[in-house]
């Protein structure tokens, strides 16, 4: 089973979305949240610390993880805190739970994407 670790890095209700690029053969176009496959060798939240600084250059400061996602991959959703402005040559942007719902998203991101709408998301407490 593939395991992926992914950031939801959220700034006054807003959350961080990039867009695969249109030549990825997975995914193409596609908003989703930074991240990627979990190597052998790595937790979850290690793969997550190494994503975040190759994708776009934060450097994580404090996770939380939300329950795991089972699908066609293994999904491990953090709340993450990564200050600074994140570099990325993708398209990329703030969005917020209503916005994200018009976004073409990857299948398994749907659920996700509604509990961040739940005024919880975002504090201290699991989603
Ligand atoms: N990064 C990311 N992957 C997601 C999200 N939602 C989701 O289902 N996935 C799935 O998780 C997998 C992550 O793949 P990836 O291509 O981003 O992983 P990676 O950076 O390690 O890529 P690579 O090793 O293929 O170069 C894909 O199969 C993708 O479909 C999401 O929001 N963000």
């Amino acid at each position: 089973m593939t395991e992926v670790a992914l950031a939801l890095i959220g700034r006054e209700g807003r959350w961080f979305l990039q867009r695969r690029a249109g030549s990825n053969p997975v995914l193409p176009g596609l908003w989703e949240f930074p991240g990627g496959k979990v190597e052998p060798a790595e937790t979850p939240l290690e793969a997550l610390r190494r994503e975040l600084l190759e994708e776009i250059g934060l450097e994580l400061e404090a996770a939380t993880a939300l329950p795991v996602l089972e699908g066609p991959v293994r999904l491990h959703p953090f709340l993450v805190e990564a200050p600074g402005r994140p570099r990325t040559d993708l398209a990329w942007g703030w969005f917020s739970p209503g916005e994200m719902a018009n976004l073409p998203v990857p299948p398994a991101n749907e659920s996700l994407i509604h509990r961040l709408g739940d005024p919880q998301a975002g504090r201290q407490n699991p989603i």
